[in-house]
Formats: structure tokens, C-alpha cells, sequence
């Protein structure tokens, strides 16, 4: 039996590979799909051809992954990808976020770091020759970010990992793709709010696109996958420029753009 798995499928861009992966592996058997909203993952479920299988649980508690695993261990499939596209933001200083909810910034490492780790952990006995692992990383990976700071962090963290794990991987034909993207029109900036200004606004991309250039990276045994010139652009400078230098114009840019 050959099947996807996608975290964070209830929304955004998660829901988004879930639609586009049924057209790239047309030879699958079920997709599963994880996430806490399971109305949401119910509605998706509905909508696809693929059977669609629910693990409605929180990724910052343990019971998720073991319901996964008990899963694979009774159906044994093939996994052909993994998407890991849980997680959150918060835009804020580390002292304000800290403030105004002093375990956010916990659960954040908690979930994009743990979490992501755990579930290609869980997975990683079920994969072969030819399985894609895509790790939802940020434009955010590429340097720090004051007033986002852990969340900058989480992310360096899951393009370190990403790297790390395809050198290990590549020998058993499978391949890892970091997906770095700048700001995409999602459902995130609900939850971590925006820097004022409107500086985002200005590069938003299409979650459509920024998952199909994924997809095709993936197909490609692309490790880093960048959507846009702007994000291109940003992953350059970041190669050369101290990134003393990139938060001091970043901070500046802030300052011109609220005024
Ligand atoms: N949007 C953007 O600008 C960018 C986002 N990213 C990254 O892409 C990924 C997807 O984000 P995006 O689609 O934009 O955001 P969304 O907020 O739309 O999606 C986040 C997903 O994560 C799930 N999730 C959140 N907390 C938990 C939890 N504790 N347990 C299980 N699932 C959880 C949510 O489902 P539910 O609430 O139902 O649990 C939802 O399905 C994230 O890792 C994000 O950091 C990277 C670059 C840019
Ligand atoms: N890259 C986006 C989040 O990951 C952002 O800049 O908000």
C-alpha cells in the first residue's frame, strides 16, 4: 500500500500539498493527514478521491505519534512522501511574547522542532528507494530575525535538520527538500499577528505556487526549494552580507515603513 502523510493538513499550505500531491502520485492509496481541527481534516476528506485518513491530535502531546505509529506498524505501507507542515509563528520581542503567554515560545520550539523531528522519526522505517520528505522551513532559516526571533530559530533549525538528514538519506534513494519560503497567504499570520507596516504585504506569495514549485523541487532531489525572485534575492544576500548588517537594514526598513 502506498500513501503520503501531511501535518498540519487542515490548513494553508498542509491542505494545499494534500490537493496538489493527488494529482503528483496518482498511484496512491490513502493520504494521511494530521492536525487538532478534525472538522477541518474531515471537510478535506470529502473533497479527494484518495482515501483520506484522519489522526486529529495535538503534535505537541505524545498520543498522535503513537496512534501514527501503531498504523504503520498494522498496515505496514510504502510511504512515498512526508510533508511536515505543522507549525506556528509569533511576531513580537522574545521579552514581550514571553509577557504576554510564557510557555509560547516553548510550545513553538515544541512543535516545530520536536514535532517535525518526531514525525519523520516515526516514519523514517517505512520509507524506500525514491520517497520524498518535504520539511516546511522558512525564508526565516536564512538569518536571524529580531521580533521573530524564536520562531527565526526553529526554522535554521529544520533547514539544519533537512540538510543533515538527505546526506544521511541520499544513499537509500531517499530525498529531503527544505522549503524556505518568504511570507505566504495563509491562515498563519492569524495566529503570530504582522510586523506593522506592511512590509509583508508586499511579497505575499500564492500558497498554490510556493507548493507546486515544492512539489516539482522534491520530484527534482532539489534539498532547498525557494519560491520568487524576492526570497531568492534574500537567500543570496544572506550568503554574503553579515547578518549584523541585514538586522540593522531590516530594523531600519521597519522604521521607514510605519511612518
Ligand atoms: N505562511 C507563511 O508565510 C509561511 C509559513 N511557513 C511554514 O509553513 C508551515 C505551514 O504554515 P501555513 O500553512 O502558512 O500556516 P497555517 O496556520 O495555515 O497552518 C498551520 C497548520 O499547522 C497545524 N498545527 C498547528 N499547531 C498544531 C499542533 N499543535 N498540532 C498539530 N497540528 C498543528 C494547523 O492545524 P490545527 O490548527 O488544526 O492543528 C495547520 O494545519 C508552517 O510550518 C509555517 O511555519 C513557512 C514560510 C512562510
Ligand atoms: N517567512 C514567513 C514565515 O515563515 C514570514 O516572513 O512571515
Amino acid at each position: 500500500m502506498k500513501i503520503a502523510i501531511v501535518t498540519g493538513a487542515s490548513s494553508g499550505m498542509g491542505k494545499e500539498f494534500v490537493r496538489q500531491i493527488e494529482r503528483f502520485y496518482r498511484e496512491l492509496d490513502e493520504i494521511w493527514v494530521i492536525a487538532r481541527s478534525e472538522k477541518k481534516l474531515e471537510e478535506i476528506k470529502k473533497s479527494h478521491k484518495t482515501y483520506i485518513r484522519i489522526f486529529a491530535g495535538d503534535m505537541e502531546e505524545d498520543l498522535v505519534y503513537k496512534q501514527v505509529k501503531n498504523r504503520l506498524e498494522n498496515q505496514n505501507p510504502d510511504i512515498r512522501m512526508l510533508v511536515n507542515a505543522a507549525g506556528f509563528g509569533k511576531t513580537g520581542t522574545v521579552e514581550e511574547i514571553a509577557k504576554e503567554d510564557k510557555k509560547l515560545q516553548l510550545r513553538m520550539i515544541d512543535l516545530n522542532c520536536r514535532g517535525l523531528t518526531e514525525m519523520t522519526c516515526t516514519c523514517l522505517p517505512w520509507m524506500h528507494k525514491g520517497t520524498r520528505i518535504i520539511n516546511l522551513a522558512s525564508a526565516a532559516a536564512f538569518c536571524p530575525q529580531a521580533k521573530f526571533a524564536v520562531y527565526a530559530a526553529t526554522k535554521s533549525y529544520v533547514l539544519s535538520f533537512s540538510r543533515s538528514l538527505a546526506a544521511e538519506l541520499k544513499e537509500k534513494g531517499i530525498f529531503v527538500t527544505a522549503v524556505c519560503p518568504g511570507p505566504v497567504d495563509t491562515p498563519f499570520f492569524e495566529v503570530s499577528g504582522k510586523l506593522p507596516g506592511g512590509m509583508k504585504e508586499a511579497v505575499m506569495a500564492d500558497p498554490v505556487q510556493v507548493v507546486k514549485q515544492a512539489l516539482i523541487d522534491a520530484k527534482y532531489k532539489k534539498e532547498v526549494s525557494v519560491y520568487g525572485t524576492a526570497m531568492k534575492g534574500a537567500e543570496a544576500a544572506t550568503k554574503v552580507l553579515p547578518h549584523g548588517m541585514i538586522l540593522k537594514a531590516m530594523s531600519m526598513m521597519e522604521k521607514i515603513t510605519k511612518e
